[in-house]
């Protein structure tokens, strides 16, 4: 079966150009002139629209165990709400246990996951408890197409890790050519501030923001840029949000470190004013690193231009505000941490595109062609060309839409964009090939996605 895209505009992360597409199964197998490929079986349209590579979402965490609840997307709803925002591939993050190994992890990510995906997914592995036995299994993880390893600043008591125990598992990682994730938060110094603000009376969501300053994640990110430089290890910085630690980034790049960092678009849009909204209202804001003052937001967007922020991710993390964030009522350190994005993510960052905050091929590039290349996916993923999975987004530049719970197809009940107007639309989604999305609605099927299993050598090119 054979498909043209026509008339379109193509994105790359140098911009846009008009081309055809012609896909034949599920791979892209000529870009050329307008009018100089085909006839198809099917022709779409696409007079008008970007035709730009699947979004790749590096940062999900769907049916992910956290603060005694599950975030709620499952694999099913997760990968369809991502299909219909533009997105083709997601990376979630496998959960290691205290006292349970990494291969056990795996395979219990692979029975929630496997048949179950509406579009392609890999894992990476939050290692939460190192130990001789976990460090050696991370050449297991990678042989299984899992090379990058998630590790926690923050959370005492939960995912923490020492920094001796980040030492030994950078040293592993810079051995067998693995990345280090890092939530760079000073989780002890927060823990404390967090035990004051609580024992004050200070029960509010808000508090959640106040007892984690900025300067407690630029302290993070330092330690473990240092961490990484002594032993060796790329280091990528998850969900980075403050100033302060975008400075510490920018400073060992200019250096020569090879240290990466994403973002997200809730510290872009987002900031502690939602979390102090009345009423609890603001414990659907609850995230670590927590949303901060706006003036962080026009660095982040810097950040993103200048490529000191080479990724947007969603840590797509989403809990009802009904049972699972009222947890936390009445004492701010209960409210399950996360919030729900995974479905907006490439049209918020266009909105960046429409503000005049990045370019096309910067849109292009952030969302999917580096993630792409850091997480070995590139080229079959990450980009419009002959011999890539045909992962295309058909985008409509000028169509509106607002965004609302009552039109997201996230398994959550409320939207942390409410209201917001957003210039742009998702018109059609192919994942290898298969249209998923049109303006017929989901045609996909969670049986469609299939593992990615990633290869190293293609790991922060
Ligand atoms: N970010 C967040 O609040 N929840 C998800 C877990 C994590 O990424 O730290
Ligand atoms: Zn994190
Ligand atoms: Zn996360």
């Amino acid at each position: 079966m054979t498909t043209l895209i026509s008339g379109g505009q193509v994105l790359s992360t140098m911009g846009a150009s008009a081309a055809d597409v012609l896909v034949d199964g599920e791979i892209i197998v000529a870009v050329g002139a307008p009018g100089t490929l085909g006839p198809a079986d099917e022709t779409i349209d696409a007079t008008g629209k970007y035709v730009l590579p699947g979004g790749i979402d590096a940062h999900t965490h769907m049916e992910m165990p956290f603060g005694g609840t599950h975030s709620v997307d499952s694999f099913g709803t997760g990968t369809t709400a991502a299909a219909w925002g533009g997105t083709t591939t997601i990376i979630d993050f496998a959960v290691q246990a205290k006292g349970t190994s990494l291969l056990s992890t795996m395979d219990k990510w692979h029975e929630k996951a496997d048949g179950n995906c509406a579009i392609d997914y890999g894992f990476h592995m939050i290692v939460s408890d190192v130990n001789d036995s976990s460090l050696k299994e991370m050449q297991a993880c990678v042989d299984g197409g899992v090379g990058s390893f998630k590790m926690f600043m923050a959370y005492p008591g939960v995912f923490y890790s020492t920094d001796g125990e980040i030492l030994l598992a950078m040293q592993k990682a810079r051995e067998i050519g693995a990345t280090i994730m890092m939530h760079a938060e000073n989780g002890i110094a927060i823990d404390q501030l967090a035990a004051q603000a609580f024992a004050a009376g200070k029960i509010d969501p808000v508090q959640h923001g106040l007892t984690r300053p900025p300067e407690l994640e630029g302290e993070a990110t330092s330690r473990a840029i240092q961490l990484a430089k002594v032993t060796g290890a790329p280091l990528y910085i998850v969900h980075l949000s403050a100033s302060q630690a975008l400075a510490a980034v920018a400073e060992a790049r200019n250096d020569g470190q090879n240290v990466f960092a994403e973002t997200c678009p809730q510290y872009l849009y987002l900031s502690i004013e939602d979390l102090a909204k009345p009423d609890f209202e603001g414990s659907k804001y609850v995230a670590s690193p927590p949303l901060r003052e706006k003036s962080h937001q026009a660095d982040l967007w810097r950040g993103l231009r200048t490529n000191d922020l080479s990724v947007v991710s969603t840590d797509h993390c989403p809990f009802c505000f009904k049972d699972q964030k009222e947890l936390g009522r009445g004492d701010f350190r209960a409210i399950p941490n996360g919030i729900p994005g995974v479905e907006h993510r490439m049209d918020l960052l266009h909105q960046g595109v429409v503000a005049g905050e990045l370019t096309l091929g910067r849109w292009v590039e952030t969302c999917s062609t580096t993630p792409a290349r850091m997480f070995g996916l590139y080229p079959r993923k990450g980009v419009i060309a002959a011999g890539s999975d045909a992962d295309i987004v058909i985008y409509d530049p000028a169509a509106k839409q607002t965004l609302s719970v009552e039109t997201h197809h996230m398994n959550v009940d409320y939207s942390a964009y409410e209201g917001m107007e957003i210039t742009g639309k998702v018109e059609t989604v192919l994942s290898r090939g298969r249209v998923v999305v049109s303006p017929s609605g989901f045609s996909g099927s969670t049986t469609h996605g299939k593992f990615l299993s990633r290869d190293l050598n293609q790991y922060l090119n």
